[in-house]
């Protein structure tokens, strides 16, 4: 089964709601509506951004997509500072981001949480963009498949293989995330390809088939057609190259094969 290719642009903590309407019309003006029957597009902004994005989306019935950049395992209470799920989903977010490694690292996030945080996405119809990758420590030591392996495993954890299916996994490694150092298109394809063997191991093979595998670290528009030419890489998590309007529309463009608009 062919699978359509993602790109999902990571805003991070960047754009105030302004900026961000601003930034959804320039890639919708950039990108024609042609290239979305081969391309899926989202933007996931802050959260304070959704509201605006979701009138903009709506209003012009644009064919972008959104969601967020994390959200609480819970579903309500008294949490203070936390997003849930069903509040994204009221905001008509598609995508949520989980586990990134900036959340790992500076909210001491672990493969627990991380796992409630994926059943709390899918528990309200989210898809979770499931982050994965090592330090340049563990892959000098050769363990990075090992290590992507497990943080996938105990990220799904308890899960069904249908809703397994609903997930779309990252591959970021986290010495290739904002250092303007892609990883190889090879050594992209040999963690994404491994990352599918343990997912149909698991769940089959006609899961795996199924779940759509990014790359995400520095990936730009020059970046992009040799990353999805990788028979196992459907797509890509863009951080700072989806600031960028033109740059990010060029970026999809090429994702789903070009021309270039
Ligand atoms: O979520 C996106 C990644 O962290 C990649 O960021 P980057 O494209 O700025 O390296």
């Amino acid at each position: 089964m062919a699978r359509k290719p993602l790109i999902a642009g990571n805003w991070k903590m960047n754009l105030n709601h302004l900026e961000a309407i601003g930034l959804v019309q320039k890639i919708a003006f950039a990108l024609p509506e042609k290239y979305f029957d081969k391309v899926d597009v989202t933007v996931l902004p802050p959260f304070t951004d959704i509201r605006s994005i979701q009138t903009l989306v709506d209003g012009d019935k644009l064919l972008v997509t959104y969601g967020a950049q994390d959200l609480s395992p819970h579903d309500s209470g008294a949490y203070t500072g936390d997003v849930s799920g069903p509040m994204l989903a009221r905001l008509g977010c598609s995508y949520v981001v989980v586990g990134h490694s900036e959340r790992r690292e500076y909210h001491a996030e672990d493969d627990d949480l991380v796992n409630k945080k994926v059943r709390a996405a899918l528990k309200h119809g989210l898809k979770p963009i499931l982050c994965v990758g090592e330090k340049i420590e563990v892959r000098e030591q050769g363990n990075h498949v090992a290590h992507c392996n497990a943080q996938l495993i105990a990220a799904l954890k308890g899960l069904k293989a249908e809703q397994v299916s609903e997930v779309v996994v990252a591959y970021e490694p986290v010495w290739a995330i904002g250092t303007g150092r892609v990883a190889t298109p090879a050594d992209a394809q040999e963690v994404c390809s491994a990352l599918r063997g343990q997912l149909a191991e698991k769940y089959g093979a006609e899961i795996a088939e199924e779940v759509r595998v990014l790359y995400g670290g520095s990936v730009k528009s020059g970046s992009i057609s040799e990353l999805v030419k990788q028979e196992d890489i459907d797509g890509a998590l863009v951080g700072g190259a989806s600031l960028d309007g033109e740059e990010f529309a060029k970026l999809c463009a090429l994702a789903a094969g070009g021309p270039l608009p």
